[in-house]
């Protein structure tokens, strides 16, 4: 078993996540940001890959003292379970998500980290180890599971997003698409990887809800036909 995986991420007009220097960027306006806020509230856990970490050093917390207070009456941590995919064991060891707010994190690695990166890492996070060269990503969910994720946002980036399409383990893709051209062959998209070959192995999504908002709009796809 594995929990509801759906994938939250902003990308420019032209289709990237991020600028080729793969820093962060304001893709989303206030409305948006309010939006993945309450989305974040309403998941047991939120996942993002070490390549996000390094760039953009979120700490996934809900920023809404409200949206905390709402959690805290329904018996919750005031945040979700944060997620770190990190085959190596790179997350710096003061890297923000595993700082601030209070609550539990985890640290996926696979089994090529070195032990004395995840002896650190244990200082602060749980560590889950899957998978011989990179982690593996079915074998986290059900752990996830077994923990008691049932609804797991993914904020990205494009190397996850795509790991996670490549396997199948994908049930929804919310994509703000925002009123900017940020261009570059090599800036980060929502999939990236090495993408699918062949027509009848792309990732089949039908249109839950498209909503205009922010001068972009947010599109709720589903996966599969349903
Ligand atoms: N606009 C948006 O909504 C968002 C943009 N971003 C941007 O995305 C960029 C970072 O994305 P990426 O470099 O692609 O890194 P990423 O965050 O997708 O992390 C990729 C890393 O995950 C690890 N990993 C372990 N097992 C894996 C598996 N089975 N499948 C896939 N990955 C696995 C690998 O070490 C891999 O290098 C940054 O520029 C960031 O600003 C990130 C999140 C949201
Ligand atoms: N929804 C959305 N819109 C944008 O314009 C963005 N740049 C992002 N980025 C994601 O938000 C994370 C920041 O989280 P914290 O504020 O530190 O909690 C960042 O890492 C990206 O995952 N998202």
């Amino acid at each position: 078993m594995r929990p509801f995986v759906f994938i939250n991420v902003a990308m420019s007009a032209d289709g990237k996540i991020s600028t080729r220097e793969r820093r962060q960027v304001r893709i989303s306006g206030k409305e948006d940001f309010s939006r993945v806020d309450r989305i974040k509230a309403e998941s047991d856990a939120i996942m993002v890959g070490i390549g996000t970490v390094l760039a953009d050093n979120p700490s996934l917390t809900v920023k809404s003292p409200e949206l905390r207070a709402e959690r805290r009456s329904a018996g919750k941590d005031e945040h979700p379970v944060r997620v770190v995919v990190d085959s190596l064991g790179k997350t710096p060891p003061s890297a923000d998500i595993l700082h601030k707010g209070t609550g539990k994190r985890i640290v996926a690695v696979s089994r090529k980290a070195p032990l004395e990166k995840v002896e650190a890492l244990r200082k602060h996070a749980a560590v889950i180890v899957a998978g011989d060269a990179t982690v593996d990503l079915a074998v986290l969910l059900d752990d996830l599971y077994r923990q008691g994720v049932r609804r797991l946002m993914v904020e990205g980036g494009g190397t996850l997003i795509w790991g996670l399409f490549a396997q199948g383990l994908v049930d929804e893709l919310q994509t703000f698409v925002g009123n900017i051209v940020i261009g570059g062959k090599d800036a980060p998209t929502p999939a990236d990887g090495t993408g699918f070959l062949r027509e009848e192995d792309f990732t089949r999504l039908r249109i839950i809800e498209a909503t205009r908002f922010d001068d972009g709009l947010l599109i709720r796809w589903g996966v599969g036909k349903r």
